[in-house]
């Protein structure tokens, strides 16, 4: 990515080449970004074989890519990081407990690492029940259906733009005991970010999230480096507002502040950084 992206910049007139194929493609039929860069891929050879167009055409397909990717991840898993901190540092005896397992599976002194993640099914609980109550992407994106249909008793014909609201499904009191607790535990058990179609933070299908194998690495990472090292507290007595804010990836309404105190045990976890 990092060359293609620096041959790119260094030659402008590749850019400027890629443009008349670009007008090939009719706006209408690119749904999305990736959509449009695997169109790019591929076009008609002399022999009238499938291939790749040229590099030029590629190269700004990488560059579209590197973009959504980078807006796409950024957002969604920052702010999946601060929901969930502000939920822990409104439930104190729920960092207790994830630190009480982080404990037991990583030895005093080490900082947790990639492989540690698949040992610490509480603190994917707490992410799972962070993006239950706030889905990073509550309206998943736009869909089509390529076929009339009917959903709850409603008419849908082909090509009607479909918007489905998962933040509503995953808050549904007939689908979810309590569902406006912050409750980690009710899922203890679950394998992975799936459960049938009432949780489903990462959409579902072959528009579902591509970056989800990622961000579940990455937030777990994270979260359990600054469960595993720090104490946290609330600034005050009173609870962090938990208002969300105008947005496409329901950004919090008021920035986390909280304090934080280094534990003993991870004194040597930072020299590993
Ligand atoms: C906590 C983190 C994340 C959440 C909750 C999340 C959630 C979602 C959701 C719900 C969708 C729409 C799926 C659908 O319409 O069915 C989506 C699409 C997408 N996500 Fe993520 N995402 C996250 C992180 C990432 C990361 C780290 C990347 C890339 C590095 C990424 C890249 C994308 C892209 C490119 C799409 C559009 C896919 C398409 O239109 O075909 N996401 N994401």
């Amino acid at each position: 990515m990092e060359w293609a992206m620096s041959l790119l910049l260094n030659n402008p007139q590749v850019i400027k080449k890629a443009q008349p194929l670009e007008a090939k493609f009719d706006v209408k039929d690119i749904r999305g970004s990736y959509s449009f860069f695997f169109r790019m891929e591929t076009g008609e050879g002399r022999e009238g074989r499938r291939k790749l167009v040229s590099w030029g055409h590629y190269i700004p397909g990488v560059a579209i890519l590197t973009v959504v990717m980078v807006s796409a991840g950024t957002d969604t898993s920052v702010g999946t990081m601060e929901w969930a901190m502000s939920l822990l540092v409104n439930n104190p005896q729920v960092i207790k407990k994830a630190q009480a397992e982080i404990d037991a599976h990583i030895e005093k002194g080490r900082l947790l690492n990639e492989s540690d993640i698949n040992k610490l099914p509480y603190l994917h609980c707490i992410i799972n029940e962070t993006l239950r109550l706030y889905p990073a992407s509550p309206l998943l994106g736009p869909h089509e259906s390529s076929e009339d249909c009917v959903v709850g008793g409603f008419n849908v014909p082909r090509g009607t733009m479909l918007l489905a609201n998962i933040w509503a499904v995953h808050n549904d009191p007939n689908l979810w005991d309590e569902p406006t607790k912050f409750k980690p535990e009710r899922f203890e058990g679950l394998q992975g970010t799936r459960d049938g179609f009432k949780f489903m933070p990462f959409g579902l299908g072959r528009r579902g999230c591509p970056g989800e194998g990622l961000a579940m690495h990455v937030v777990p990472l994270a979260l359990g480096a600054l469960i595993q090292c720090f104490d946290w507290e609330r600034v005050g007595d009173e609870l962090v507002d938990m208002s969300e804010g105008l947005g496409l990836t329901l950004p919090k309404a008021e920035p986390l502040e909280a304090k934080c105190r280094t534990r003993s045990s991870a004194l040597n976890n930072f020299s590993q950084l």
